[in-house]
């Protein structure tokens, strides 16, 4: 199976028009490949809090319907990465995005774990609050979007959910560079699954991002790792690995669920 990352830079001085159709193009020159991955919020930024409102789209928006029409050119699954969502009936959502070879929407997901505490993305947009897989006929995808790599749990639901490629497009920043590398290889470590975590370059409302975009097997290797510019990180994975290395080394068997929360000393259960 062979996936491309684009790395894409987004660069402050450029139009989200423009951008939406470099981002095509870069898309329609993977046709070849079997599933093309963009990143987070690529048509505003992910810290341009600012611009969320402005360029929220529907589901029926133009980005959309550029990626629907790139997936069909070029004849390839897209993940276009994720949108700032205009929902008629409710907030604003960070939402990704699948797109078929014949460019038919597959899946969105709607980001569960909203960056920024008590400002940005945490108080401008909803919560998702449903795990998403795709089937594509070599593997089963599970998403994650970006903040969403901090929280083990989700990543285990999909896994539950028979995941076998964790996708993740996100806008990190260069300053936490090291957790992006390291949660990407424990995610897939303690998942048996890939990892392809796709982010952006450049710079976002003077952030500066980390690109490094990665792709990590099921034993935790890193198959191929992108630098800090706009690039295309290509590779070729075999998806039955997954499977492979979980039969080998079976520790999502020995799983124990339900534990007992801890007992205080004195013999009672909870807070004293
Ligand atoms: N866009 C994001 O979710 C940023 C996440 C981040 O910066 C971090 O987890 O660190």
């Amino acid at each position: 199976m062979r996936a491309s990352l684009i790395q894409i830079e987004v660069d402050e001085g450029e139009s989200v028009e423009a951008r939406r159709r470099r981002a095509a193009a870069l898309v329609r020159a993977q046709a070849g490949a079997d599933l093309v991955v963009l990143p987070e919020l690529w048509t505003t930024g992910a810290f341009a809090y600012e611009e969320f409102g402005r360029e929220a789209e529907p589901l029926e928006g133009p980005t959309c319907e550029a990626m629907a029409e790139a997936a069909s050119d070029a004849g390839v699954w897209l993940h276009a990465g994720s949108i700032p969502e205009r929902d008629p009936d409710g907030p604003l959502y960070n939402t990704s995005l699948v797109f078929s070879p014949s460019g038919e929407l597959a899946a969105a997901y709607r980001k569960i774990h909203r960056f920024g505490f008590d400002k940005g993305e945490a108080v401008l947009m909803g919560a998702g609050r449903d795990l998403v897989t795709v089937r594509l006929p070599e593997a089963v995808l599970g998403l994650g979007t970006c903040y969403d790599l901090r929280f083990p749990e989700l990543f285990r639901g999909l896994v539950d959910a028979g995941a076998e490629l964790l996708v993740l497009p996100a806008g990190w920043p260069e300053r936490r560079r090291a957790h992006w590398t390291l949660l990407a290889r424990a995610r897939a470590v303690e998942n048996q699954a890939f990892m392809l975590a796709c982010g952006t370059a450049g710079m976002h409302a003077g952030v500066p991002q980390a690109g490094h975009s990665v792709v990590v097997d099921p034993w935790g290797e890193v198959l191929a790792e992108a630098g800090p510019g706009e690039e295309v990180l290509t590779v070729d994975l075999d998806p039955a690995k997954a499977a492979a290395t979980r039969e080998q080394f079976p520790a999502l068997k020995d799983r124990v669920l339900g534990l007992e929360p801890p007992r205080h000393r004195g013999g009672t259960r909870g807070p004293a």
